[in-house]
Order: C-alpha cells, then sequence, then structure tokens
C-alpha cells in the first residue's frame, strides 16, 4: 500500500462536449496542505467534486489510502474520511452552531463529548446557542469547517474559504487550518487568494483549461510562462 493518502492518475471529466479535467495526476501525503490555484472555469472546483463523490471521473482513477474509490458514492467516501467545505457554507440555518455540529457528528457516530473541542477549535464555544442563520458569514465559514471535521475528515476539501473575509478573519483561518495540519489532517485548498494560500501551503497545483500546467511551490509558479499565460489569457 502506499504510503499517499491520495493519488488521482489520469484523471478526466467532460461536460458534454467540454473537456474540463484532461489528464489529472496527483499526490497527496498525510496532513499535508496542497494549493489548488487557476483562473476561473480551469476546473478546480471540478477535481474537488470528482475527489468527494459528488462527480464520477470518466476516465482515470482516485485513490485513497491504497484503495480505489472512484465508484463510491460520496457517502461512502465520507465514511472514509474525505469531507469538504464550500464556497457558500451549507449550514442548517434554522439549528443552533451547536445542534448544526451534531448533526454531521452523528453521521460518523462521534462521540458526543468530541463536540466542545471543535467548537473550541473553530472559536464558536461562546456562539454554540445562537442558530446560524445569525451568524456573520465567516462564522458560517468556520461552523461549515466545524461540520466537516465532525466527520473526522483524513482529507479535507477547502473551497474557496478565504473569499469575502477581511485580513483578521483570513488570520484566524490560516492558523486553524495549520494546526489541523499539524494534527495530521491532508488538505486540498482551492483558492484565488495567493497570499493566505502562500502562508498555508508550500505546494500547488496550477490549473489551466483543465490541464495540470504546474506543481511546485507558489514562488516558482508566479515565474512559470505557462502559468503566466494561462491567467493573463483569462484576464
Ligand atoms: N455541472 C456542470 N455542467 C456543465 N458544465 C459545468 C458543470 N460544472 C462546471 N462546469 C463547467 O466546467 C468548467 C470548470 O468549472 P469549475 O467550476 O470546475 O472551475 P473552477 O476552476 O472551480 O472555476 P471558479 O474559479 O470560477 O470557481 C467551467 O467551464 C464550468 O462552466
Amino acid at each position: 500500500m502506499s504510503s499517499e493518502l491520495l493519488q488521482l492518475a489520469g484523471v478526466h471529466k467532460h461536460f458534454g462536449a467540454q473537456v474540463v479535467l484532461n489528464d489529472v495526476n496527483f499526490r497527496v501525503a498525510p496532513g499535508e496542505i496542497v494549493g489548488l490555484v487557476g483562473p476561473n472555469g480551469s476546473g478546480k472546483t471540478t477535481t474537488i467534486n470528482v475527489i468527494s463523490g459528488l462527480l464520477q471521473a470518466d476516465h482515470g482513477t482516485v485513490d485513497f489510502m491504497g484503495h480505489k474509490i472512484n465508484r463510491l458514492p460520496m457517502h461512502r467516501r465520507a465514511r472514509l474520511g474525505i469531507n469538504r467545505t464550500f464556497q457558500v457554507p451549507k449550514v442548517f440555518r434554522d439549528m443552533t452552531v451547536r445542534e448544526n455540529i451534531e448533526v454531521a457528528a452523528r453521521s460518523v457516530r462521534l462521540d458526543p463529548r468530541e463536540i466542545d473541542p471543535i467548537l473550541e477549535d473553530i472559536g464558536l464555544a461562546g456562539t454554540a446557542s445562537r442558530v446560524a442563520g445569525a451568524l456573520t458569514v465567516n462564522q458560517q465559514k468556520l461552523l461549515d469547517l466545524g461540520r466537516a471535521l465532525a466527520t473526522q475528515p483524513k482529507l479535507l476539501l477547502v473551497d474557496e474559504i478565504g473569499a469575502g473575509l477581511n485580513p483578521a478573519e483570513l488570520n484566524v483561518i490560516a492558523e486553524l487550518l495549520k494546526k489541523l495540519s499539524a494534527r495530521g489532517i491532508a488538505m486540498i485548498v482551492v483558492e484565488h487568494l495567493l497570499d493566505f494560500l502562500n502562508r498555508i501551503t508550500e505546494r500547488v497545483i496550477v490549473l489551466g483549461a483543465g490541464r495540470m500546467l504546474f506543481e511546485g511551490s507558489l514562488e516558482t509558479a508566479s515565474r512559470d510562462p505557462e502559468v503566466i499565460a494561462a491567467f493573463i489569457g483569462a484576464a
């Protein structure tokens, strides 16, 4: 069995005539944070969806902990330890913060004693009895993250968590993601905010029109002619 947590090999995905992912190959190790960047429409969210099971790849394989998971539905992948946050946080607005976490926790029969530490981690212990609909966008993003954490993920797919947040809020999220990584949770972070990404990861994958253009440090990516051309072409 490979020591990698996740491996994508030759992944293709099309919608009708449009090829959205074209031979995507990469690996993620346990506890590693990998950034996924690229212009709008380059296939970042589709990559996340193919890993989480919301979509299935047309060709290629997705391996998780040494097992091929291509055909597993999303809930089975979640039980194996893959979960995600959403660009627009998906919280139950009429439930309290605590109830939101409890619902997610029940799906994996998490020990209820684990809920308070999650509320502490996401900084919402003081607002646990407020309804989620009354939270700020930043707090809803943290709650969305907390709901994913309640499923005890080994791999967290984080989709544009930084959008719309101020520098202080970004700081809190960056520190939290680093803390989770240090505990062994791997992450793929889709993000347009490159400064934010630079703080939390040493390796990025750049997609352009569904193809992998680059894999390496963000600093090297910013000097790569193909990467520059993809971003300029998309501007
Ligand atoms: N369900 C779908 N049906 C048809 N086309 C889709 C579907 N989902 C995505 N697409 C198309 O696939 C391409 C890649 O979309 P995707 O959302 O993966 O890009 P992205 O890199 O995440 O973009 P953004 O940065 O804007 O979120 C786009 O052209 C998009 O319009």
